[in-house]
């Protein structure tokens, strides 16, 4: 099939990528010069494992291209996506201007039968607004043409995207016609020959289940990092409370890590964004004001344990940070916890160097406001003379360190573990303090934290 996808970043550069290796012609559009011209070279915008090698592949099998043109990719797909961003506005709401753009252009270029399908994560009715949009369009040129607008949300994980994608845990298809419902199931086909998950349903209800699986992951997460807190409090061990728990298969394994707070491009503003909803409908966002404000307060809770600890002024004090990306396996730092904790320590006076495996450019490049941070060649370099070390991405590379190379470097063998990567008792008996998350170890937060960390 000829495939258009519009917007060439996490979700629409893996979707366009994987689309070409079954065998679709697919081109890629995307509004950022740079990145298309770095494309058509084969080079990552993104760092996402399997990625780069099925781009290359497909570019030199000539099923892939990527295009600024819009006329000209418009006028390519049969099928044509928009993956492109829907940040959240002022007010807590998704932004959709670049979904209304990308539905601007379709119209304005379309020259027969389109299903336009949207990926990105938009708030109920958008199917309506872009088709509104597009349908506005060809008023204005007087043309007359069938198109279908399917709501098809996208729930791979960062890190993990290609794999995500080949192997979906379910296709969610929001359409109200049969000719682009056909359409898409043949797309899919290939994705899910062992067993057919893919779920119809109506647009809106494919619209809300995106933004309620979002939010029920984080909604997850957020009440095991309050276990956290109360673990601490009154001498209990989250991860033993977590595994207990997880084995209830009516409750599950999976998003019951405690932390130090979720981030990403995906949670904050979809909670968010769900929460605005809620409002806008009368509804209200108990539940999730709750996810958001207690993930607020997660994020403080190592910089508070940190000046807990040394005290608020934290000048004199040097601090290694372990972890910028706002998980592993990715370069990306949006809404990373690695930046609320690095602001905090820098604007009390202390010196941080940080490390990540991947993320370090990104960093540099989306935060050149945090000029105080140390970009570490390796991680062993970031602890040297550290008074303590915070590790805050669960990298591999992490797990098990050089304990006694990291003593040695250090000024001060302390680790705050922001992931709870260490068995306490271990790093204890080699000569480590170590402050997990919920361990059970911490001295009470509350009791003795910044007035903000008790709200
Ligand atoms: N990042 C993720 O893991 C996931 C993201 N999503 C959703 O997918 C959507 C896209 O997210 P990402 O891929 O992370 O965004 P991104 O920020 O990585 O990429 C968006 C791309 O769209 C391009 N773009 C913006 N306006 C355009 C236009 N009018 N025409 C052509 N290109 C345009 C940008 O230049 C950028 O390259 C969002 O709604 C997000 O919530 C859904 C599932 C997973
Ligand atoms: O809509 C999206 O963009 C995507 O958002 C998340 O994917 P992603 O943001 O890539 O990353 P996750 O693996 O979900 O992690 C999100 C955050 O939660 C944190 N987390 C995750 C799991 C856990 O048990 N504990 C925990 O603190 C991670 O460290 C990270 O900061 C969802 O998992 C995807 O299904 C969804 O498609």
């Amino acid at each position: 099939m000829k495939i258009t996808v519009i917007g060439a970043g996490y979700v629409g550069l893996v979707t366009a990528a994987c689309l070409a290796e079954m065998g679709n012609s697919v081109v890629g559009l995307d509004v950022d010069e740079a990145r298309v011209a770095g494309l058509q070279r084969a080079e990552m915008p993104i760092h996402e494992p399997g990625l780069a090698d099925l781009v290359a592949r497909n570019l030199a099998a000539g099923r892939l291209r990527f295009d600024t043109d819009a006329a000209a990719a418009v006028a390519h797909g049969s099928i044509v996506f928009i993956a492109v961003g829907t940040p959240s506005a002022e007010d807590g709401s998704a932004d959709l201007r670049h979904v209304l753009a990308a539905a601007s252009s379709i119209g304005r270029y379309m020259n027969d039968y389109k299903v336009v399908v949207n990926k990105s994560t938009v708030p109920v009715g958008s199917a309506e607004r872009v088709r509104g949009v597009i349908a506005s369009e060809l008023h204005q040129r007087a043309a007359v043409l069938p198109f279908s607008v399917v709501s098809n949300p996208e729930f791979l994980k960062e890190g993990a995207a290609v794999d995500d994608f080949m192997s979906p845990d379910r296709v969610i298809v929001g359409a109200d016609d049969d000719r682009a419902m056909y359409m898409l199931r043949s797309l899919y086909a290939p994705f899910l020959r062992n067993r057919d998950r893919l779920l119809t349903m109506d647009a809106r209800s494919a619209e809300l289940t995106k933004y309620a699986a979002n939010a029920m992951l984080a909604l997850r997460i957020s009440f095991m990092n309050e276990m956290a807190l109360l673990a601490d409090a009154v001498g209990a061990d989250v991860e033993q409370v977590r595994q207990g728990v997880g084995s209830d298969p009516r409750i599950g394994t999976h998003f019951l890590y405690a932390g130090c707070g979720w981030g990403g491009s995906c949670f904050p503003k979809d909670v968010k964004a769900l929460a605005h909803l809620g409002h806008t409908h009368g509804v209200g966002s108990q539940l999730l004001d709750a996810t958001l404000a207690v993930n607020d307060r997660q994020r403080q809770l190592l910089a508070a344990r940190v000046v807990q600890r040394f005290g608020p002024d934290l000048r004199g004090r040097r601090f290694a940070v372990w972890g910028l990306a706002f998980k592993p396996g990715t370069d990306d730092v949006r809404e990373a916890p690695s930046r609320v904790l690095i602001e905090e320590l820098l604007a009390r006076g202390a010196e941080v160097a940080g490390y990540d495996p991947i993320a370090m450019a990104s960093a540099a490049a989306r935060w050149p406001d945090l000029s105080g941070l140390q970009y570490a060649p390796d991680p062993y370099a970031a602890a040297r003379g550290a008074d303590a070390l915070l590790v805050v991405t669960e990298w591999r590379e992490f797990r098990s360190p050089d304990f006694e190379r990291l003593r040695a470097a250090m000024a001060q063998p302390i680790v705050y573990d922001g992931r709870n990567l260490y068995d306490p008792a271990t790093v204890r008996a080699l000569g480590f303090e170590h402050v997990g998350i919920g361990r059970g170890t911490a001295p009470s937060l509350l009791a003795a934290a910044p007035e903000r960390l008790r709200a």
